[in-house]
């Protein structure tokens, strides 16, 4: 360390070590706590997540804190970070399995990584899991046959076809739902071709969540839904929030929530690519916003193109919402070009009156995001 210090100095640091490590004991207090809470939650049913416990706590601690002359929001953010390390952890003893005697599950497409996901959490719940994976057709009749939940979680441009062409002849006991992000088609096309209980749901995450904790899982009833209301059950035990929506307003909302914001952050990735930006210099001064921005425009193309075609591919109408996008964006610039500061004003204005209350709700959630993004930076 070339750091410069004093005597002084190094006394009250080695005083910090030794309540840090005070801090580390406490910690492993807590997780071994937390472990218990999850072992009598696995035999209890219950799910991981507990909303109105997590208030309630965080309500009391802060108020301690006050009294304390402790910023409220430092035992708010500990407490966070640890009960997200809680959902980790109590994932690991297990789920309670709320419908026993299923028979199999069978995830088409489990090799996929949501499929995965699903398979690992069903596991996990103690269900008999089985995946069908493109190569694997040929043993499909064996692999139904039993199957108390089929599950589609293959690409959306092959999803509607493999249910038409290959769905069409499972038990009339046996649950058909699927996990595409637009729901209406495939929705219809599972009806068609399966006379028993259908769902489709739609997982709002990616497969790299660590836990189902507060994620939310969109559900678009299909038919006979008392056939599958353990399936919704058992992934609100696994800390989902589940909501419940018509397959074609859930597909008009995903224009605007996934296509047309991949679409413009794929735009974004592609003018810094065309104007060659000198990224170093880009990162180097960035702010903590920009450091952001950067971030979730980098991660798009950490990740597969094929999925992203997909999602933006997926839907006609997401075309009309990012030429819509484009045309506001163009109008904007003609605003930029005759130099009228005192109209683009105006206009700022009525998009912050149509913002209304939410406005200053994410300036302060974004004020929390950014104050992270500094906390990551080591020199
Ligand atoms: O009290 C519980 O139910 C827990 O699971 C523990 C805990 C925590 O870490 O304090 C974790 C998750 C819940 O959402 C609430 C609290």
């Amino acid at each position: 360390m070339n750091e410069k210090t004093t005597e002084e100095l190094e006394k009250l640091r080695d005083l910090i070590d030794g309540v840090d490590q005070q801090l580390l004991h406490l910690l492993r207090k807590r997780l071994d706590l937390v472990a218990q809470v999850g072992a009598v939650k696995h035999s209890a049913g219950l799910p991981i997540y507990a909303p109105e416990r997590e208030a309630a706590m965080l309500a009391k601690r802060r108020a301690e804190a006050e009294t304390m002359g402790i910023q409220p929001q430092l035992i708010e953010d500990v407490l966070r970070r640890l009960m997200r390390e809680s959902y980790l952890n109590e994932k690991d003893v297990g789920f309670k399995q709320v419908k026993e005697q299923l028979g199999k599950i069978v995830i088409i497409g489990g090799k996929g990584q949501l499929g995965q996901l699903f398979a690992h959490m069903f596991s996990l719940s103690g269900y008999d899991v089985h995946l069908l994976d493109k190569n694997d057709w040929h043993m499909a009749e064996s692999l139904f046959d039993g199957a108390g939940l089929v599950l589609v979680t293959v690409p959306i441009s092959v999803t509607c076809e493999l249910i038409q062409e290959k769905l069409t002849k499972l038990s009339e006991h046996c649950i058909l739902a699927d996990l595409t992000s637009v729901k209406a088609a495939p929705l219809e096309a599972m009806l068609a071709a399966h006379k028993g209980p259908v769902v489709g749901l739609h997982p709002m995450f990616g497969p790299d969540v660590g836990s189902f904790a507060k994620q939310v899982v969109v559900v678009c009833h299909g038919r006979n839904a008392e056939a599958y209301g353990w399936l919704l059950e058992q992934i609100k035990i696994w800390g989902a929030r589940l909501v419940e929506a018509e397959a074609v307003k859930h597909d008009k909302a995903m224009q605007l929530v996934q296509a047309m914001r991949h679409f413009s952050t794929f735009v974004y990735g592609l003018n810094l690519c065309r104007e060659h930006a000198d990224m170093q210099s880009l990162l180097q001064f960035s702010s903590p916003i920009y450091r952001l921005e950067l971030a979730m425009v980098g991660r798009l193309f950490a990740q597969s193109p094929e999925l992203y075609a997909d999602i933006i591919f997926a839907q006609k109408g997401s075309l009309k919402a990012i030429s819509d996008y484009l045309a506001n964006y163009s109008e904007a610039l003609t605003v930029l070009e005759s130099g009228d500061r005192e109209e683009f004003i105006r206009r700022f204005r009525e998009v912050a009156q149509w913002f209304g209350e939410l406005a200053p709700q994410f300036q302060h959630e974004s004020r929390a995001m950014l104050q992270s993004v500094n906390d990551l930076k080591s020199h």
